[in-house]
């Protein structure tokens, strides 16, 4: 709702009322239409601020609601209303004005800024458009070329930056409702017409469809098949060659467009997801509001390799003190001058003074005595990783938390080497580590609540979206990417290239598909990881056939070229070839193509043509497959905890929402339909054999995503 009150004598103040952040719902844009008739026919009233409750503006449309019923009256003539108001209407903007919140200012005749403050249209991040005139009258007031930054972008601003590109009148640091209701006083009697943004020309360079074309392909390069960037394209350039009226109708032609679409749903959804795996649950009942973090001061982090490194960088950025400890002095030194470089470009960037002093570096184990919480990142080898756990069991402080960054080492095997296995919890960040904001905190079955809590919230405070998940082989991420690579194996085997796989995984939305993004992490990894599962065996010393392993297919592909010295990227060879070592560009390669030639006639395979449909279906059902497995096992409480880790951590395209939404959209009956007609296809893959949580949601009518964790209840309690 809003409430209406009259402040000094004259000034009506209209105040936002729906916590935390005064979203637009039904009752309060009621209650605004009501308060602007009330302020605008009470004669003692000579001006109007309109603000928000507990400092927040406001954080736009209630996107709950557009799911359903979308009732009470609509935003486009409310604020129209508040623009041919014949009396000055001031908007006093604390917190964020965000999206609708920010189209409601815009409508008004002034608006005041706190020095806080953060501003944006963030609706293109929701799979839609400023439809509330948005689009019309941003640009109008700043320029094409800002609008069109700030509305396909979604970014928020600050106040100085608002002020800057002329959105606020004023910025202040005192209280901005006082601000603003002085201004209203003083603005009381003033003309009105030059204040209605609406009615403004819209102001543009000389050669507007250069600029288009531009920010088309631009939009276009970024968007990665997400639609309303490109909606967003085209309803500025509406502003900018049409009239108002004519603008805000191809506004809402496009808004149409967009909020029915199935990206809209599913970027909304991971809105929702992001928040949703926030308020996190153990197994045993305990969460996120029941436990407690412990303060953390000080943090080592040992082993500085890539992972190390980005860690460390990004702890340092969040003013931690860290002690940094490497063996290697080879690479000591290394890592000192690549993390200062990283620190000082970040500070650039920010324009803050780089932290470089917040870190003590070291060769010895025993100076992390006194620090709250270790991140141990040494090489991925159970013998070293035991033996680290082991020492830092013996020199820390009591009590301290004790975090590795294995991808998928057992969590409670590595507790087991301490003395405290309560105090042990995996943090597994992704590379770049100062740069991915994703971050998977897995509890074994002896990690206490209070170390997943304190693991969260270091991540929070780095500005991680931390998702708590259960410890298996692989976590939640790795785990199912193991049989979404398999399969990109076994269709070379019969008949794929590299540059055919890709291009069709990069059209469904990744930035890259499976081969350029195992080129980019290192061949050698997985092939280290299949030799200690004893998978790998060189061909010359294989007692056993080499495309089955204990009865099941598999490929040996990736151990050939492992055996070539073939790594990928930083050899220059891998799925493709690159000019020089650590080079970036992938190229198509010949050696490779008349490989799998030789390879396909050694096996007796004959080749055949793989269309797009199979490459999507056999990847990507078969690795929606595995997430089915991991609800069912409890090792990830809910499936926005799998949809947040594949979007924020392995470029799942977030308009196709996460592979658990996705399935969802395809149709459960469909992905488990295609699971059994390539299962009986292969049936030596057991990883294409569907799940029994698909069937059971299949068989009780594909309930939708948000409800699937009753089901799992059910489902585990009958187990
Ligand atoms: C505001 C924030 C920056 C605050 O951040 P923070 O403090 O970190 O808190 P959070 O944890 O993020 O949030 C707290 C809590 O609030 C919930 N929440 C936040 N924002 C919203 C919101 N806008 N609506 C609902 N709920 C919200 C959040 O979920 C948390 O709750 P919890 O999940 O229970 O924990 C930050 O929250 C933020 O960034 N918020 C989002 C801001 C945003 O994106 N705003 C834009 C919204 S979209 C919009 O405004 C669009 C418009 O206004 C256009 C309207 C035009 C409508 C016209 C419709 C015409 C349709 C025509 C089609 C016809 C089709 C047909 O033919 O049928
Ligand atoms: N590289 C990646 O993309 C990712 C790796 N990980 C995990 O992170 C961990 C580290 O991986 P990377 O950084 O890639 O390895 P890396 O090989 O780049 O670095 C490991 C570093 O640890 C150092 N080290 C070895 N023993 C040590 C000891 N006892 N004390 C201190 N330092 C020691 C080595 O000298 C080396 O500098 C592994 O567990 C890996 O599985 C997790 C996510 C992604």
């Amino acid at each position: 709702m809003a409430l209406f009150s009259r402040v000094s004598g004259s000034v009506g103040l209209i105040t936002l009322q729906n916590p935390p952040v005064n979203a637009l719902s039904a009752a309060v844009r009621q209650g605004i239409v009501d308060s602007v008739k009330r302020a605008l026919s009470d004669p003692e009233v000579k001006s109007v601020v309109i603000c928000g409750e507990n400092g927040v503006f406001c954080g736009g449309a209630d996107i709950k609601e557009f799911g359903g019923n979308m009732s009470g009256p609509p935003l486009i003539p409310m604020i129209h209303a508040i623009e041919a108001a014949n009396k000055p209407v001031v908007a006093a903007i604390e917190g964020s004005a965000l999206g609708g919140g920010l189209e409601l200012a815009l409508g008004c005749h002034y608006r005041i800024a706190h020095s806080k403050a953060r501003l944006g249209l963030p609706e293109v991040s929701l799979g839609l458009l400023p439809a509330a005139g948005g689009t019309q009258r941003l640009p109008r007031l700043i320029g094409v070329p800002a609008a069109l930054d700030l509305i396909t972008t979604g970014r928020h601003i600050t106040a100085a930056e608002a002020l800057q590109l002329g959105i606020v009148d004023q910025v202040t640091k005192q209280s901005t409702v006082n601000a603003a209701v002085n201004f209203a006083l003083n603005v009381a009697e003033k003309p009105l017409d030059a204040r209605r943004i609406s009615t403004f020309p819209c102001p543009h360079s000389s050669d507007l469809d250069a600029l288009f074309e531009e920010a088309m392909q631009k939009v276009q390069k970024s968007a990665r098949g997400a639609i309303a960037p490109v909606a967003c394209v085209q309803a500025v350039r509406a502003a900018a060659t049409q009239p108002y009226n004519q603008g805000m109708e191809r506004e809402k032609e496009l808004m149409a467009t967009l909020f029915t679409s199935g990206q809209a749903r599913a970027l909304q959804y991971c809105f929702f997801a992001q928040r949703a795996v926030g308020k996190w649950r153990m197994p045993n009942g305990a969460c996120w509001d029941t436990s407690k973090p412990r303060p953390v001061h000080k943090v080592a982090v040992i082993g500085l390799g890539t992972m190390g490194r980005g860690i460390l960088v990004a702890l340092a950025q969040t003013g931690l003190s860290v002690v940094a400890v490497e063996t290697q002095e080879m690479q000591l030194m290394e890592a000192k001058q690549a993390v200062s470089g990283m620190l000082e470009r970040g500070a650039k960037r920010r324009g803050v003074v780089p932290t470089l002093h917040n870190i003590t570096y070291s060769q010895n184990i025993k100076s992390v005595a006194e620090v709250d919480l270790v991140i141990e990142a040494v090489f991925e080898d159970m013998a070293l990783k035991e033996k680290v756990f082991q020492q830092l069991s013996a020199v820390c402080k009591p009590g301290t938390f004790l975090c590795t960054n294995t991808s998928a080492l057992d969590i409670d095997h590595l507790a087991s080497q301490t003395g405290n296995p309560e105090l042990v919890v995996g943090m597994h960040f992704f590379a770049p580590a100062h740069v991915m904001k994703l971050l998977e905190v897995v509890y074994g079955p002896r990690s206490s609540p209070q170390a997943v809590a304190t693991a969260m919230h270091l991540g929070k405070k780095m500005g991680k979206i931390g998702v708590a998940v259960g410890n298996c082989r692989g976590f939640v991420g790795n785990r199912m990417l193991k049989p979404y690579i398999e399969q990109a194996f076994f269709l070379l085997e019969e008949g794929g290239t590299p540059e055919k796989i890709d291009q069709a995984l990069e059209e469904f939305g990744f930035p890259m598909g499976v081969f350029k993004m195992s080129d980019l992490s290192g061949l050698d990894i997985g092939w280290r990881v299949r030799k200690g599962d004893g998978l790998a065996e060189s061909s010359a010393a294989s007692q056993q056939s080499p495309r089955i392993r204990d009865g099941r297919r598999y490929s040996p592909l990736g151990d050939l070229l492992c055996e070539q010295g073939r790594f990928g990227q930083k050899t220059g060879h891998g799925w493709y070839q690159y000019d020089k070592p650590g080079s970036q560009l992938a190229r198509s390669d010949p050696w490779l193509h008349s490989f799998l030639e030789g390879y396909r006639a050694q096996h007796g395979l004959v080749a055949r043509r793989i269309d797009q449909q199979e490459v999507l279906e056999r990847c990507l059902y078969v690795l929606i497959n595995e997430g089915f497995r991991i609800l069912e096992d409890g090792i990830a409480s809910g499936p926005e905890d799998i949809d947040i880790i594949y979007v924020f951590g392995y470029g799942w395209p977030r308009h196709r929402g996460g592979p658990m939404f996705y399935a969802g959209m395809v149709g459960l009956a469909k992905v488990l339909e295609r699971l059994e007609h390539y299962h009986q296809a292969h049936p030596d893959v057991p990883y294409l054999q569907p799940c029994s949580l698909l069937r059971r949601l299949v068989a009780s009518g594909s309930p939708p995503v948000n409800t699937w964790k009753e089901v799992i209840k059910k489902v585990r309690s009958q187990l």
